[in-house]
């Protein structure tokens, strides 16, 4: 399994922001993680990658246990954060081949995957520029070529295209799409449209539980559209 969690619970002081929650990924699968605000999917996909640690249960990523073999299973992850810190005053080259450094990477092999990255995020055009200077889309281009320097197996994306306009929500996608072609990918997002466009299978969660876990096709053999589906599933009584 490239992501498996098992009985997953997040405390932080008297809340319990997810609660016991399990699934699976295959190699490969492109799922899309949905819920309300505040439902525990950042928490949880922060779990993924190492940056907090589980209350209970267990996470592994490329059959690492993300606490007990965190390097590896970092290793394994391309990770996009909801709000992706980025150093304002670098240029964008010099910014990725900064953070392939941080990967370990060096060298030729440094410089032409850098080169790599910034061709399959259609950042060439403004590959000379300082990230301050970026609009918010072409930022998010900078975040998700980071992620994909190392060239991960698994993508974690938390909320990739919030804040675009639909021009670059759809070019974003498009960069996920040819990107996540042959890694197994789990993303965030409040666009129904999005999950379409991308996705085999959904797994909503809500109040810190999964309440769904479908493949597109069978959910929409229940003859109701995405967004009624995830109403009921998401409505607080
Ligand atoms: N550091 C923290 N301390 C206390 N509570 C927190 C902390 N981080 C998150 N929470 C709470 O945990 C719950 C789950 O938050 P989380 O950010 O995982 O939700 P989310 O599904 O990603 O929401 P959104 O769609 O708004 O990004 C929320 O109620 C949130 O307020």
């Amino acid at each position: 399994m490239s992501i498996e969690v098992t009985n997953l619970t997040k405390v932080y002081g008297a809340q319990r922001a997810i609660d016991g929650i399990s699934f699976t990924l295959k190699k490969g699968e492109i799922v899309g993680f949905l819920g309300p605000n505040g439902a525990g999917k950042s928490t949880t996909m922060k779990i993924l990658t190492g940056y907090l640690k589980p209350t209970e249960g267990l996470a592994k990523v490329s059959d690492f246990n993300v606490v007990e073999q965190p390097m590896p299973a970092r290793k394994s992850i391309g990770y996009l954060p909801e709000h992706n810190p980025l150093y304002l005053d670098m240029f964008v080259t010099e910014f990725l081949l900064f953070s392939g450094k941080l990967y370990g990477m060096s060298g030729a092999t440094l410089k032409t995957r850098v080169e790599e990255v910034i061709a399959m995020c259609g950042l060439e055009p403004e590959k000379k520029k300082k990230i301050g200077q970026l609009s918010k889309g072409y930022r998010q281009r900078v975040g998700l070529a980071q992620s994909f320097l190392h060239d991960p197996q698994v993508l974690i994306l938390d909320e990739p295209t919030t804040g675009l306009d639909p021009n670059q929500i759809q070019e974003i996608r498009e960069v996920i799409r040819t990107a996540g072609k042959d890694k197994t990918v789990l993303f965030s997002t409040h666009i129904m449209q999005e999950v379409e466009a991308l996705c085999d299978r959904v797994i909503i969660i809500n109040k810190g539980k999964v309440v769904s876990d479908s493949s597109l096709d069978e959910l929409r053999s229940t003859g109701n559209s995405l967004e009624e589906i995830f109403k009921n599933l998401t409505r607080s009584e």
